[in-house]
Formats: C-alpha cells, structure tokens, sequence
C-alpha cells in the first residue's frame, strides 16, 4: 500500500431540523403513515409554485459559518434534473454555481497530528422520496413524505488521505452540526448520510487518479470500512497493471465489499438550469451578523477550554466534546462535586461504555449529572468505595434515582471502622499463611490477595485503603 497514496473526498448529506419543508408547508415530522405530509408543491403537481422557508436558509448558514465558509451575498437555486420515482418532479431544487458557503474548513486530529480539510462548499436542497421494493420484487412502493425536506450538503475538498481520516472528518463535522443544532445528524435515521470519493496515486505524483464514489454506507464505521476495501481493490488492480475506470460503487454491509454500480459513461448529465420559480437569494450583512450572533460555543473552542479551565488532558477534553449532550452533561455534573477528573472517568470509561454498547445517548439514560456528581462527592468522602460505587452508578444508569438513597437503602456504607476491620483482618491473615509467607519473603504483590480477600468477606463495603494499611501493619510485626 506504501507506494500509493490514497485520496478522499466525502459528501455528506444533512438533514435540517425544520418544523415544514423547503418549498412547502408540509409537516416535517419523521415516521407518519406513507405520503400523508405531501401537498401538490412537493408531489410536483403542474403549475404549482415553492416558496422558500427562511428558517432552512438560516440553518444552512449556520452550519456554513460553523465550518468556517464565506458566506454568499447572492445565491441561486438551480434545477438538476434527473428521472427516478422517488422525484415527482424529475428535477431536484438544488444550488450549483451559487452555493450558500464556500471555502471553508475543520480541523481533524489522528494519531495525534492535527490536520485542516478543506470544505469545497455547503449547500442547498430538497431531498427526494423514499423507495420500498417489496419482496419477491413484484412492486415498488413510494413514500414522498421525505420529498421535499430541507437538506445540506456539504462537500469536502480531495484532502483525506487514509480512511481513518475520513472517519475522524466525518465525527467531527457531526459533532460541530450537531452543536449549531440545525440537524440532529443522526446517520442510522438517515439526517446524515455520506458518499465517499476515493482514489490511489504513485507517491509523488502531482494528479490524482480516477476516483470512485462509493454509496450505502449507513455507519461511520461503514464508511471506513467501505474505503478500506476500495483502497486495497484499487492497489490491487494497480498492481496488476490494470487501469481504473470512475465509477459509483456500492457498499455491502453484509461482507464490507464495494461492487460497481454504474461507470462515468452511465453516469447523469444534469443539465443543471437557473430555477425559474425562485428569485435569487439575497443574504445582507446584517442578516449574516444576526445568524453569526446565534452560533453556540463549538467542540474545538470547547475542547481548549476544558484544558484550560478543568486541566483535563486533551484527550479526555475531545472524546467528552466530541457530543454535545455528553459535554452539556459533564459541565452539570461539576455543579454537584469539584472532582473533575473523577468526572471525566466516570463519562469516560463506564458511561460510555454503557451508551456504545446500546446505542445510547446520555440524553435516553435515567441517570442524572446530580446523580453522578453526588456519588463522586460520597468516594471522595469516603461513604463508599469506588468499587461499591460501580455498583451504585449501574442502579443510577438503569433507574435512576439519589446515590445517598441507593446507597442507605442498600446499606452499601463503607466499613471504615477500624476495630471491625482489624477483626476481619487478622481472620484473613490467618487463614492464608502461605500469602503470608510470601509477603515475608519479598513478594508484595502478595498484599493484593490478601485486601482481595477482606473486599470479598465485606463484600466490597471495606475501605480498601484502610484494610491495605492494616495488613501491612500487621504483617510487619
Ligand atoms: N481524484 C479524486 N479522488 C478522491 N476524491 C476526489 C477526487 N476528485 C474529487 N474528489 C472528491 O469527490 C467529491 C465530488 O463531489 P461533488 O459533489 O463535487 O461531485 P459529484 O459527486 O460529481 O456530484 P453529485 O453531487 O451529483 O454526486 C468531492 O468531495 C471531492 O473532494
Ligand atoms: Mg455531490
Ligand atoms: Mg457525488
């Protein structure tokens, strides 16, 4: 793979969060019976007239701005035009020459090196109907609900050079959308979806070589894998001798293979026209001030900040701001202890192990920022271990509920009272010479079995520095 270089551009598709569509009054709303948000405007009746809706033009800016693009002064809508059943019309509204941004860019970070990727440009669209192929292929169904729906995209400049870049691209433009708020950028629900270019070049080669886009993917994980199949077929094809061809390829989950589609000579001609029904779009400077003003804190600044003002490490600051909610949720838990870095462990390691093992945001757990807050501050004042913790933060992530009250009805207090604890410790001392005699003849990692076994008599409830303290002391003697 050494000798080629591998160049990737992705487009991604956006959904925005409006309450109606685009160019119509229909309803927004995911999940309603087939084609009942559909009016003559978004079922392409003839003669009927869209009307754009000013709060789409305004989340497409937001989101250009939060990618650092110029924002356009003029901008146009454009017919492209092509034929498929999901598009009454058989054009699609959408903006060519005259985007709503352009030139912007993000920063990623792999391996530790920081990287800026270009963004060609951000803009404008409606999105097309939903096709449902029945089974045994007999018939397709059509669900124009989703015609209609207010959508970005955003295209990146060729700047990706290893799908494991395209991946952290991808999470971070998810992550900054997700803090505009314009779209719930949700790929399994399809408000995000991406195609991704792909092509090989000899290193030190100044051209690129034929691309091919490939479609399907419905994870990020997907996305990478799917680029890491093309990558090694097109290697292999070059070392073949063979020459490849641009074409659109399509992902199979099932295996992670790649299969073509269609080749540049099947591809659209779009015959892309000014639309005639729209005028073009005027955005004014203080239209832009405004939109700008609206624009919250973003994961890079809010990164910087977490160093800074908690001396979080880095890492521990991007994985928490990678989502918002996890970062809104960081932020409330530090109102109920001063433990930060305690905190950040807790989102860190069983939080989150928990969120990614279900597909869970923090948002969809009963677990409270007060909840965890609350049982940092009983660790911290030594009311419980932190291996009674782990049992009492499952309580909270399955139910809920006050960590004291868990705690108190559970009786899970920590055994801090010395005398008790130098009972059980001489008990344990006794009936395990031979850690003993280990312990004596220099092996300390003998102490660890013996604190092992009081945790295991208590229960786990015994402080656990304590009981270290007394074996120790006891042992010496
Ligand atoms: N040789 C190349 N190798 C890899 N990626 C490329 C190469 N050339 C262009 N790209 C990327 O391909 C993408 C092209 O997207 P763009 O939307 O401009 O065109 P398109 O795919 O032809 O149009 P459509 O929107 O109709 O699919 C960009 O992200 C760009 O960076
Ligand atoms: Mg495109
Ligand atoms: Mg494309």
């Amino acid at each position: 793979m050494n000798r080629y270089e591998t160049v990737i551009g992705l487009e991604v598709h956006v959904e925005l969060s409006t309450k109606s569509k685009i160019f119509c009054g229909c309803s927004t709303e995911f999940g309603a019976p087939p084609n009942t948000h559909t009016c003559p405007v978004c079922l392409g009746h003839p003669g009927v007239l869209p009307v754009l809706n000013r709060q789409a033009v305004e989340y497409a800016m937001k989101a250009a701005m939060a990618l650092n693009c110029d924002i356009a002064t003029h901008s146009q809508f454009d017919r492209k035009n092509y034929f498929y059943p999901d598009n009454p019309k058989a054009y699609q509204i959408s903006q060519s020459d005259q985007p709503i941004g352009e030139n912007g860019w993000i920063e990623i970070e792999v391996d530790g090196e920081k990287k800026r990727i270009g963004i060609t440009r951000v803009h404008l669209e409606e999105d097309a109907g939903k096709l449902m192929h029945a089974e045994g292929g007999s018939a397709s169904l059509v669900d124009l609900n989703r015609a209609g729906l207010p959508l970005i995209e955003i295209v990146s400049e060729p700047d990706m050079r290893s799908p494991a870049e395209a991946r952290a691209y991808l999470e971070k433009l998810k992550a900054i959308i997700q803090y505009t708020g314009v779209s719930d950028v949700k790929m399994e629900e399809g408000s995000l979806r991406c195609d991704a270019n792909i092509s090989l070049r000899k290193r030190g080669d100044t051209t690129f070589g034929a691309k091919t886009e490939i479609k399907n993917m419905n994870s990020f994980r997907a996305v990478q894998r799917g680029l890491e199949f093309e990558e090694k077929r097109q290697a292999r094809v070059l070392d073949q001798g063979g020459t490849l061809v641009q074409e659109t390829r399509r992902y199979n989950e099932a295996d992670g293979t790649t299969i073509s589609m269609r080749s540049k000579e099947e591809a659209h001609d779009y015959r892309y026209f000014p639309e005639p029904d729209l005028v073009r779009l005027t955005i004014d400077d203080a239209w832009k001030e405004q939109v700008k003003a609206s624009i919250p804190e973003l994961p890079d600044s809010r990164q910087k900040r977490y160093v800074e003002q908690y001396g979080l490490p880095r890492y521990d600051a991007g994985v928490i701001t990678a989502s918002k909610s996890l970062a809104d949720f960081f932020e409330d838990c530090l109102e109920h202890t001063e433990n930060v870095k305690a905190v950040a462990n807790w989102i860190m390691g069983d939080l989150s192990a928990h969120l990614n093992a279900n597909d869970l945001d923090v948002t969809d757990v009963p677990l409270t920022p007060e909840g965890l807050g609350k049982m940092i501050a009983l660790i911290d004042n030594g009311t419980i271990s932190s291996k009674i913790a782990k049992k009492v933060f499952k309580d909270m992530l399955e139910n809920g509920g006050d960590p004291e009250q868990i705690v108190k009805e559970k009786g899970l207090v920590q055994i801090s009272d010395e005398g008790k604890l130098r009972e059980i410790v001489a008990d344990v001392i006794a009936n395990n010479p031979k850690s003993v005699e280990d312990f004596k003849n220099g092996k300390d990692r003998a102490i660890g079995f013996l604190v092992g076994q009081v945790m295991k008599t208590t229960k786990g409830q015994a402080n656990p520095q304590m009981v270290n303290e007394l074996i120790r002391e006891k042992l010496k003697k």
